[in-house]
Parts: structure tokens; sequence; C-alpha cells
């Protein structure tokens, strides 16, 4: 979401030619040049003027532009103003608006809410809506049945879970534009049969006519095939991106630390980041993404004992209301650190990020864009840092179209002895079933990189065996369910220590709540795509249905699969997984 002042600084935006909002006075309406002006939007970023330069402002387009250029307002824009100067029903739905995620829905309502905000008795209320999941799915569907939902920003899950109510489809049948926004994500295999699900229960475009419009920073060649469901083959394609420059925004130095050892993340972690606030002139707002959510949450509970900073945790793990808290605080803080996976890893508008790290691997180059796009958002600067162990340095060897270099400090960094001591002591005082929980959401998660990581199962076992023992200060190696052993194809790989089948675990005591919450869980997972996980279905990314498909779907996952009698035990196919590129 925007903040309520711009955040393009206008002299570069001057400074680059930007023609300014004044200029379309004829084509948007004055309401919309108002609602520009009070949020300080006074010149157009170059997707904005792009986007208002379309042959009509009612085409069908494809945009691609880098992260943080102010893509929302350039599509909500034209979205709007046909809403402005077309009549409609009472009721209806006239702009959708699809998004990967919840925290990403919520910010796309919320700048929509902006631009709609006109001064009293100037036009009808224009309504924004959402619907997500998470949320009180009962009271949401009431105020949306009985008020008039101009603008509805809705992830996939609960959309399609809204279109299966009788009188909620004939809302949409005077739907005027439909927008895809991460339109890459939203139309990969793990969203896709999704997205076709509610453009079946939609009025046809071929007859109705309803605008299609179809944004992102990155367009891989592959969704082009499949573009053809939102948008006429005849539709206007728009990017400001050369195509012989980086996909990442060229003022975000990049680095990598390689680091020995999967155990020595933590310490290094800690000294970067001490490192970085230190050498930072500004406060320190800094992004953090681990590979699952059980490894978030023990970061962020190492940091909290160690770093006088803020700290801030986001994942799927965690309530809506709590994810939705979560958000708002760090998009409002001046300083701190937000640990997090994927759940944040697209769209998202937090001001003034200086730092982005990721711990490990990302799904894939794409991810990569999307995660270092947090920081030098508007125009701001940035700096981007990537963790990979010795094994997994392959990554920057087979991404080089990233300008990726060497942290200049890596030896300081890797050499700090007293972070090795700070975070053996603070390791102590962590939950051991934290560590156990991050332990086994690790095996699952690397299992399937094992060939690239050129190890046996025994070789990864003995990895995550390390983590837990020297990283997080385990007395011995973290049980693990049987079940979920058995599910990523690890059974009788020596070194792994089974959970005992009775006894009072947290594992267990979390299986029988779980399985009372069975139908909100898969809701959960399935509204969480954005971070791979999707219970059922088997996917480009995810794998065999059972498998761990990436960074919060190994979480998810291994918790879904305990409870799951009957399911587990044979050894599973090695799960397949799109390798990182
Ligand atoms: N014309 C403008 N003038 C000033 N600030 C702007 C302008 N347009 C957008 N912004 C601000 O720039 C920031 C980034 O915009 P936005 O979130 O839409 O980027 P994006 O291109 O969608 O990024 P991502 O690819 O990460 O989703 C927001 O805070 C937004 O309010």
């Amino acid at each position: 979401m925007a903040s309520a002042t711009a955040l393009f600084s206008t002299t570069s935006l001057k400074a680059a030619g930007a023609p300014s909002y004044a200029s379309v006075e004829g084509k948007l309406d004055p309401l919309l040049l108002g609602s520009l002006q009070r949020m300080g939007m006074e010149l157009m970023t170059p997707v904005q003027s792009k986007v208002l330069a379309m042959p009509s402002l009612t085409s069908d387009c494809l945009v691609q532009a880098k992260t943080g250029t102010g893509k929302t307002v350039a599509f909500l824009l034209p979205a709007i103003q046909k809403l402005l100067t077309t009549t409609r029903r009472n009721g209806q739905v006239a702009v959708l608006i699809l998004s990967p995620t919840r925290e990403l829905a919520l910010q796309i309502a919320s700048e929509a809410q902006r631009l709609v905000e006109f001064p009293p008795g100037r036009k009808r209320e224009i309504q924004v809506h959402t619907a997500f999941g998470g949320s009180a799915r009962a009271s949401y569907l009431n105020k949306f049945r009985n008020g008039d939902p101009a603008i509805l920003v809705a992830t996939p899950g609960r959309l399609k879970d809204y279109l299966e109510e009788a009188d909620v489809r004939p809302k949409f049948d005077d739907m005027q534009t439909l927008i895809l926004d991460e339109a890459d994500r939203m139309l990969d295999a793990g969203f896709l049969p999704d997205v076709l699900h509610i453009l079946r229960a939609l009025p046809a475009k071929r007859q109705s006519g309803w605008q299609g419009m179809c944004f992102s920073a990155t367009v891989p060649p592959k969704v082009k095939e499949v573009l053809s469901h939102v948008l006429d083959k005849n539709y206007t394609s728009i990017s400001t991106i050369d195509a012989s420059e980086p996909p990442t925004l060229e003022k975000v130095p990049q680095f990598s630390i390689i680091i020995p050892q999967a155990q020595d993340i933590f310490n290094t972690l800690l000294a970067l980041v001490q490192f970085e606030v230190k050498s930072c002139k500004e406060e320190s707002k800094i992004i953090i993404f681990g590979v699952t959510a059980n490894s978030v949450a023990l970061f962020a509970e190492l940091f909290r004992g160690l770093i006088p900073l803020r700290i801030f945790e986001l994942h799927s793990r965690l309530s809506q209301n709590v994810r939705t808290r979560t958000t708002d605080e760090f998009r409002e803080a001046s300083s701190g650190i937000m640990f997090a996976t994927d759940v944040i890893g697209r769209g998202m508008d937090f001001p003034d990020v200086s730092l982005v790290v990721q711990a490990g691997l990302p799904m894939d180059a794409d991810s990569y864009t999307h995660r270092v796009g947090r920081t030098a958002r508007a125009g701001k600067d940035g700096r981007a840092v990537i963790i990979l162990t010795n094994a997994e340095a392959f990554y920057v060897k087979v991404n080089r179209q990233f300008p990726i270099k060497p942290y200049p400090k890596s030896e300081d960094i890797l050499g700090d002895v007293q972070a090795v001591a700070a975070v053996a002591n603070r390791m102590q005082d962590i939950d051991p079933d934290l560590k156990r929980k991050a332990y086994s959401a690790y095996l699952g998660f690397m299992r399937p990189f094992e060939k690239k990581l050129q190890l046996d199962s025994a070789g990864l076992v003995q990895m995550a065996n390390s983590l837990a023992l020297k990283g997080m200060g385990c007395a011995e190696v973290p049980p693990v369910d049987k079940k979920i052993i058995g599910k990523m194809g690890l059974k009788g790989v020596p070194g792994l220590v089974y959970s005992k089948p009775s006894g009072n675990t947290s594992d267990q005591r979390g299986t029988s709540s779980r399985a009372a919450n069975t139908n909100s869980t898969k809701r959960e997972l399935e509204d969480d795509r954005d971070s791979g996980a999707h219970p059922t279905r088997r996917t480009a990314h995810q794998g065999p249905p059972g498998s761990l498909g990436n960074w919060d779907k190994a979480d998810a996952d291994l918790g879904r699969l305990g409870q799951q009698p009957g399911r587990g035990g044979g050894r599973a196919k090695t799960p397949k997984r799109r390798v990182p590129n």
C-alpha cells in the first residue's frame, strides 16, 4: 500500500521527464485526478504513463514493470475511470482484482479505497470489498451480499468458495474489468486451476466483453501460453524493462555470502545484521526471508534476544489477525526486522526497507527478483544479500542475469566469533519443540534438492542433523514422526530418530487439534499458495501430492501429513520440484 504521502520523489520523476497527471485531464475523471493529488501523486511513473497511453483505457493488456514502480495505481486508474463513466446496477461487482496472497489483497484494496475517496456528495459511493481466506467468511460474505461491491479484491481460494453460493454468481453479471496482479503467479500451475474455475463461473468474456488486465514484474514465456483465458488475442503488450537489463532494480546492490555448512546460517545472519545496522546511516528496516515457516519462527525467536531492534514474524502458520496486524505494524515502523516466508515475497509495499536478506534458496529466479524488490521501492535506495551454503552456491552461477557480487565483508562476517558465542548462548533458551519443528521442516524442504546439492539421503540427514546439533544447539537429534519420515521418502535412512508412536508429544497434541480443524486448515493452505501451500494438487512447483513443495508448504504439509493415518508409511517417490534456475 502506498503511504499517505507520495514516495517517488517528484524531483527524480521530474528529472526523468515524467509527465504530470494534470496533462491527462481529459482522459481521467477530475475526481480521480483529485484523489491522485491528495495522495501526493503529481507525476506519472513510467508504467503509469504507458498504461494511460494505451490505444484505449479499456484495452486488454499485459503489463510488465519492475518491482515498486507503481503498477497498482497503473491498473486501478483505467478500471476506476470506467466505473466513473458507466452506469451499473446496484449490488454488482464491476471490477474484480485477483491477488495471490491475503496481505496483497488487503494492500490493493487499501490503495483502491484511497483512489475512490471522493469529497462528500460528489458521486455515488464506490465500495471496495475484499474476500480472502482466514477472514471471517460469514460476516464478509454477508457484507458482500448486502453491499454494493463495485470493486472486489480477492484471493482465488475464497472467491471460488463464494461462487459456490447460488446468489453470489449473479453479482458478477455486469463485470467490466478483471485484473490479475502478479499475473505470472496467478496463471502458473499452482493457481491456474482455481482461476479457470472462477472464469467458468463468471460471464463469458466473448459475450460480455469485460476488459482483462495482467500485471507483473516478471513475465516468463510460459505465461503467454495461457493468457488467452483472460486477454483478447490482440491485447496491448507493455513493458518498461529493457530485455538486456537485469530483472531486478538497477539501483539495488546485490551480494552473496557463501557459508561452509547449513549450521553456520544463524551466526552468519546475526553477524551480517549487526554489521549492516552499524554501517547504516539511517534507521534499519530489514526483511529476512527464510525457507520454511518454522525456520522463520526460529530465526525470529533467536533474534528477539539478540538484537535491539523490534522483531516481526510473518508466515502462514500465524492466524490471519496476527498476520494483518504484523503487516500493518511493519508498514508503519521506521525500523525493525521482519522475518518472513514468501507470504510477503511479492507485491508487498513496505516503505523504506533498507535491506533484504534471503537466508537460503529462493524457489526460482523470479522469486529472487520479487524478494529483492521489497527494497528500493518508489525510487528509494536498498541493498540485497543472499546467504547460501557451499552446496547451494550453484544458484549464483546459474543465475548470471543477476548482478550478484561476493559480499565485501564476507570474511569478517564468517569469522565473527562473538556472533557464534551469542547464538550458542541464546539457543539454549529456545523451546526445543520449535527447534524440532524447524529441523523437520528443513529436512522436508531440502529433500527435493538432494541431487542439485550432490547429496544422497544419508548425506541430507547428516546435514540436517548438524544443523540441529551444532547450529540450533539441540542436545540430540530431534525425533520426527514416522509418517512424516515416510512421506518425505526418508524411511530407513540412517541418522534419523523416530518419535515414539504413543505419548504426549506436542506433535500429537497438535494433530488432534488440527484434525478438528481439517477444513479450515485446508482452506488456509489453499489460500497460501503464494508460498506453494496446497495440500492436494500436483503442480510444477510442488511436486506430487504429499511431497514437500516449497518454503511454507514444507511446514504446512508436515503438519498436515501427521494427521492422515494410512497415507504414510511407504517409501514415497522422490518428490519432484522445479529446481531453482
Ligand atoms: N505516481 C506516483 N507518485 C508517487 N508515488 C507513487 C506513484 N505511483 C506509485 N507510487 C508509490 O510507489 C510505491 C510502489 O508502488 P506499487 O506497490 O504499486 O509498486 P508495484 O510496481 O506494484 O510493485 P511490485 O512489483 O512489488 O508489486 C507505493 O508506495 C506507491 O504508493
